[in-house]
């Protein structure tokens, strides 16, 4: 196991006068799924843009499977194994669900035919079979989330972002959600970041965690660690009993 399959080393991001990110330094052990937690504004969806690319860093580095990636274009780094999924999902709505997979495979050069074979295996392993010829805007907000997993799926990643995993999702619908995020990691051997702020969800998923505030790593350790800290229970669950 790499444990520094993902390591930002002193990682700064600022929008202006707005510090998103300062000096955040952490390591994704590989295989694991590790959970970024913290309110909002914390700095969690920035650094998911730092790591893919989305964001360029005013300072620090970004390194993956021990290379530098700091300088290297999303493209790059969605081919180096980086994927990732949006806390608002972006399907192309009046496309199926078929289609909607086969668009990033076919740009990737691969015949129709082959495109849609290769986009079955992915709309099987989300378990939306069913709905494979549907227009992506008639999904709920559950199965967009894994239309999202199969569209990641096809770009054969290594290590997965996953921004806000259940949000708007009903709850009936989640532990399907789950069930598929956990086979990515042991079907696929994926390793899993993830944002999220459902503490179960998150004591049922993740591993390892970092909790962000105000753009800082301020407590990391097990989830169960973390979900247990004085700090992490005032600043971010309200916790009474903490803040007394
Ligand atoms: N493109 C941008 N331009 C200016 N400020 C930004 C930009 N993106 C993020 N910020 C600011 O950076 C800080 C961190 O934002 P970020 O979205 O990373 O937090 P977050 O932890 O993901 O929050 P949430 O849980 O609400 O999604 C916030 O103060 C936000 O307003």
């Amino acid at each position: 196991m790499h444990r520094n399959f993902l390591k930002t080393d002193q990682l700064t991001v600022a929008f202006g006068g707005i510090v998103a990110l300062s000096n955040v330094t952490l390591s994704i052990a590989e295989g694991r799924t590790t959970a970024i937690l913290g309110p909002n504004g914390a700095g969690k969806t920035t650094l998911f843009n730092a790591i893919a690319g989305a964001v360029r860093p005013t300072g620090g580095r970004v390194f993956f499977q021990g290379a530098d990636i700091t300088k290297a274009s999303p493209s790059r780094r969605c081919h180096s194994g980086i994927a990732r999924t949006f806390q608002i999902t972006q399907p192309f709505s009046g496309l199926s669900v078929r289609e909607n997979v086969m668009v990033p495979l076919a740009a990737g050069g691969m015949s129709m035919k082959q495109a849609r074979e290769e986009a079955s295996t992915y709309i099987d392993f989300v378990g939306l079979n069913a709905k494979a010829e549907d227009p992506a805007r008639v999904l709920s907000t559950g199965q967009r989330k894994r239309l999202e997993l199969a569209r990641a799926l096809s770009t054969h990643p290594k290590l997965l972002l996953l921004d806000e995993v259940t949000g708007g999702v009903d709850r009936p619908s989640i532990p399907e959600l789950l069930n598929v995020i956990r086979r990515l990691r042991e079907e696929r051997n994926i390793t899993i970041v993830v944002v999220e702020h459902n503490m179960e969800v998150l004591l049922g998923l993740a591993d390892d965690a970092f909790f962000l505030n105000r753009g800082e790593v301020i407590v990391e350790g097990s989830i169960a660690e973390v979900a247990d800290h004085e700090t992490v229970r005032r600043i971010y669950l309200g916790d009474a009993d903490a803040a007394a």
